[in-house]
Formats: structure tokens, C-alpha cells, sequence
């Protein structure tokens, strides 16, 4: 879809302008985390959730490192994906260190891959280059999370939260959407998290 095409674009150019995660890294109040950290807790706190699937942020996405810190000392177990050939992902459970470069460059879990994925946690942080306020995602356009996001709603059991990690900016009044798109139930950013639909 070029509309979607030329909207990545555009995010890219614009994370590259910002060069890195500078925003993030930016202490508050509260225990020299970044806002973007404070704002993960509060919706893994507020759910109450044991194991959260996450992702590493690189290239210009909200860096998630803190935040991964920040579970391993609240005992909350965090599941990194790990890219597939054909386009599906795979899971495994973060183990301080364990991180080495896999497709596409991305920081990769080396453990044993975890049976049910993703669906085995009760909230799911997911990249994007952008989000609507109807929870419209627009991801980097490969498929995986759509994918991904389509296998555990067609399991019908008790469906894990979905919130997006974007940069405020990101957050727009709609994003083009196809049949395939699986919205997401919120979205995080350095600023708040929002709640959509
Ligand atoms: N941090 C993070 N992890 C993630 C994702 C993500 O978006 N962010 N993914 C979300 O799906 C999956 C990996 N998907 C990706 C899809 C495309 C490209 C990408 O930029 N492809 C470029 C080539 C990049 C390169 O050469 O290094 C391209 O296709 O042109 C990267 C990751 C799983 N892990
Ligand atoms: N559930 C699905 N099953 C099979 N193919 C899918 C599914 N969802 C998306 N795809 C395919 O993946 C490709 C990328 O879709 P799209 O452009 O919507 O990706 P995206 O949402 O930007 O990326 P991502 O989901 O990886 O973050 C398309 O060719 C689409 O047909």
C-alpha cells in the first residue's frame, strides 16, 4: 500500500532527525527514570501483569532498555521475539545478557523459544511507526506483528493488552488501514499512554 509506504518514510526521516533516544533517555521526578519508562510501569503495574512480551527498541524507537531493568527487579518476566524466515515470530524469555544481534541487526533473546508465544503474557508492548486514536497501527510493514497479533486473537482464549510504543508525534488522527490490521487497545509514549476505543 504506497499510502503506507510513503507514511513510514516519513516517521523513519524523522526518527533518524532525532537522532537516537535522546527524548527517552531525558530523567523526571521519579527515580531518574525516563517519562517513557514511568509510563510502561504504569500500564505492566496496572494490569497487574507477571510476563509482558516487549521488544528492544533500536534505530530511532523508544528505548525500552530501562524499562526491561525495571522488570527484572519487580520479578516480571519479559518475552523478546526473535524474526523468523516467513515472516512469524518466535519468543523467548529475556535473561540479563542474552541479548545478541539477529535478523535485521535487532537485539535477540538466546533462549529455548517459549510454547504459546506472546499469548502466554497478559500485556504485549508492540513497535510501530504509528498509531490512530481508533488504534489503527501502522508497523514497519513486513507482516510480523499483524501475523503475530492475528495467531493469538484466533486462539479465543483471554486475549493479552496490546499497546503500542510510540513517540508522542506519532500518535495521529488515522493512519491507513487495511483488512489484515489488528488495532491495538493503547498506546505508550514519552509523554502518556493513551487508551483507544
Ligand atoms: N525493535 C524491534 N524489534 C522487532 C521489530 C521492530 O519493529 N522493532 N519487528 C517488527 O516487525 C520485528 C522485526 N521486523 C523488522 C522488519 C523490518 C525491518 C527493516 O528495517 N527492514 C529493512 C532492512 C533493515 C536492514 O537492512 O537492516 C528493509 O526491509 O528495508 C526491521 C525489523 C521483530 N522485532
Ligand atoms: N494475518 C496475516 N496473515 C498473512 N499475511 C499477513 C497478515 N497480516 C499482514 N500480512 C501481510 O504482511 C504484509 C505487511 O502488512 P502491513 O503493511 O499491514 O504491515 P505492518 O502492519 O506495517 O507491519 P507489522 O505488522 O510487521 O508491524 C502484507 O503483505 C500483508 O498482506
Amino acid at each position: 500500500m504506497l499510502e503506507k509506504q510513503q507514511l513510514r518514510r516519513e516517521i523513519q526521516a524523522r526518527r533518524v532527525a532525532r537522532g537516537g533516544a535522546d527524548e527517552t533517555a531525558a530523567p523526571d521526578a521519579h527515580a531518574g527514570r525516563s517519562g517513557l519508562t514511568e509510563n510502561l510501569i504504569a500500564v505492566a503495574t496496572g494490569i497487574g501483569a507477571t510476563r509482558i512480551a516487549c521488544f528492544v527498541g533500536v534505530r530511532g524507537e523508544p528505548d525500552t532498555a530501562e524499562f526491561l531493568a525495571w522488570a527484572r527487579t519487580a520479578g516480571v518476566d519479559v518475552l523478546l521475539p526473535r524474526s523468523l524466515a516467513g515472516g512469524s515470530l518466535e519468543w523467548a524469555l529475556h535473561v540479563p545478557g542474552d541479548l545478541k544481534a539477529g535478523a535485521f541487526g535487532i537485539p535477540e533473546p538466546q533462549g529455548p523459544a517459549i510454547v504459546g508465544g506472546a499469548a502466554s503474557a497478559e500485556l504485549i508492548f508492540v513497535p510501530a511507526a504509528a498509531v490512530d486514536t481508533a488504534g489503527g497501527r501502522l508497523g514497519w510493514g513486513r507482516g510480523f506483528y499483524d501475523r503475530e497479533l492475528a495467531r493469538i486473537a484466533a486462539l479465543g482464549a483471554a486475549s493479552p493488552a496490546v499497546f503500542a510504543v510510540v513517540w508522542e508525534s506519532e500518535v495521529l488522527a488515522a493512519v491507513p488501514r487495511e483488512p489484515h490490521d489488528v488495532p491495538v487497545h493503547g498506546a505508550v509514549t514519552e509523554e502518556t499512554v493513551h487508551h483507544f476505543g
